[in-house]
C-alpha cells in the first residue's frame, strides 16, 4: 500500500486552534481536520504547508515549526503525516473549497470528531 506523506498545520492564534470540516467524498470525510495536505516532489513540509494553507484556507503563512510526525494505517490507505506548528501568518481563515472552518478554543477540541491518527496531536496540544 502506497504510504501518504501529509503536511499538517496546527495554526494557533491565541488560545485557538484553526479546525476544518473534510468534505464528505473525501477520505475521512465528515471529520473535523488540522488544514494540510498532500507533499509533494520537490517540496519540504514546510513549502508543502504554506502552499495547501494559502489553497484550503487562504492564509498568508510566513513560517512553519515541526511539533510532530505520526504513522498511521486506516487499512485502506497509509499516512505519515508531519505535523507543524502555523503561528506567523496574515488573513482571515475561509474555507476555500467550500468547507466549514473555525476557530476553537484548545479546551474545547475534544467534542469535535477527529481521524483516528490525530488523537496523539490533540494530547500535545493540551500537554
Ligand atoms: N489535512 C489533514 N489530513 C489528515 C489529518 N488527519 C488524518 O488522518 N489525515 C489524513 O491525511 C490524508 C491526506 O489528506 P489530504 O487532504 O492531503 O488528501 P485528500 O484526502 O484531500 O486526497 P486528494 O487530495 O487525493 O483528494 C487523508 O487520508 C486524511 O484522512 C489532519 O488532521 N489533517
Ligand atoms: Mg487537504
Amino acid at each position: 500500500m502506497k504510504l501518504i506523506h501529509v503536511a499538517v498545520g496546527v495554526i494557533k492564534q491565541g488560545n485557538r486552534i484553526l479546525l476544518a470540516k473534510r468534505p464528505l467524498e473525501l477520505h475521512q470525510g465528515g471529520k473535523w481536520e488540522f488544514p494540510g495536505g498532500k507533499v509533494e516532489q520537490d517540496e519540504t513540509t514546510s513549502e508543502a504547508l504554506i502552499r495547501e494553507l494559502k489553497e484550503e484556507v487562504n492564509l498568508d503563512v510566513m513560517n512553519t515549526s515541526p511539533m510532530m510526525e505520526i504513522h498511521h494505517d486506516y487499512g485502506d490507505k497509509k499516512v505519515f503525516l508531519d505535523i507543524h506548528w502555523v503561528e506567523n501568518f496574515t488573513g482571515t481563515a475561509q474555507g476555500m473549497e467550500g468547507q466549514q472552518v473555525c476557530w476553537v478554543e484548545k479546551e474545547d477540541l475534544q467534542q469535535y470528531d477527529f481521524p483516528e491518527a490525530n488523537k496523539a496531536i490533540l494530547e500535545k496540544i493540551l500537554s
